[in-house]
């Protein structure tokens, strides 16, 4: 079994500004998260969230210890959301086998042992730190809270399932949940946001192979973009936006880390002001 981990430092938005394509890529997207028979995983500096991917095909694949933290176990002092966007796969956590749908998210607690891997899962993992056990929970898409924002004239109109969030279940620091365009709608998060105080992490999935989606970061006034493919991911920093437009079908998993779990806590950018 192949566990990968590796380290992306924090970047401030001065030297974002100076960068060329490969540069901002190194920096902020996460390709190739999902490799059958492995554990693939980014530590960074964004409030030491971890993102993921394990793929345990045929096999089982198991998360236990990862030097970076310097604990006996991963989750020792930290939690983590699983998100299964593959087929049926089973995590076993705490002597417990949890069963996840395409869809449904898996809550962690702080002190959880090893994680095993298996099935036909394609689990997308994320991890922080955290100061107090919540209990283990697997959150069905049916248990997640809907919300649907925008409207098809501005092409944003989309359905937000929040798993992990103060009206489900309890967290430390962890948010996350995922949005999918409806029908004709291309652009999520737009109008777009900042939230100084947290940091944020994209998946997109759900996409055709050939299929991309336009990202957009950087700050309001200084925006960059990334072009995504399926099952990569994007790091967003506590200084920039986070949206994008896809081209055809996506879905994404968004997970937050920081100093509320407020989801709502944004500040707004319209349109007018982006540049
Ligand atoms: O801070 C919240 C995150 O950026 C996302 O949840 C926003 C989102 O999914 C959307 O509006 O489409
Ligand atoms: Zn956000």
């Amino acid at each position: 079994m192949t566990l990968n981990v590796e380290t992306r430092h924090a970047v401030h938005q001065d030297h974002c500004k100076k960068m060329g394509t490969d540069e901002l890529r190194n920096h902020f997207l996460f390709q190739k998260m999902f490799v059958t028979g492995e554990i693939n995983l980014v530590y960074t500096h964004y409030d030491r969230f971890v993102v993921g991917g394990a793929v345990p095909g045929n096999g089982t694949l198991v998360l236990d210890k990862v030097e970076e933290t310097r604990t006996e176990t991963f989750l020792e002092r930290r939690e983590m959301g699983i998100v299964n966007i593959g087929q049926t796969g089973t995590v076993e956590a705490d002597g417990e086998t949890y069963t996840l749908e395409q869809g449904d998210v898996l809550y962690l607690g702080m002190g959880t042992g090893a994680i095993t891997f298996a099935g036909e899962g394609r689990f997308y993992i994320t991890s922080c730190p955290a100061h107090q056990a919540y209990p283990n929970r697997l959150v069905t898409i049916a248990e997640s809270k809907e919300v649907v924002l925008g409207e098809a004239d501005t092409s944003n109109k989309r359905r937000i399932n929040q798993f992990i969030h103060p009206l489900v279940m309890p967290s430390c620091q962890l948010v996350l949940g995922y949005t999918a365009l409806l029908e004709g709608s291309v652009w999520n998060t737009m109008p777009a946001h900042v939230h100084d105080r947290r940091m944020e992490a994209y998946l997109y999935w759900g996409m055709d192979e050939e299929s991309r989606v336009l990202h957009l970061m950087g700050e309001p006034e200084e925006t960059r973009h990334l072009f995504i493919s399926n099952e990569e991911g994007a790091i967003s920093p506590p200084w920039s936006i986070h949206s994008g437009a896809g081209i055809g079908k996506y879905t994404f998993i968004w997970a937050m880390a920081g100093d509320n779990v407020d989801y709502t806590d944004m500040d707004f950018i319209q349109p007018s002001e982006l540049k």
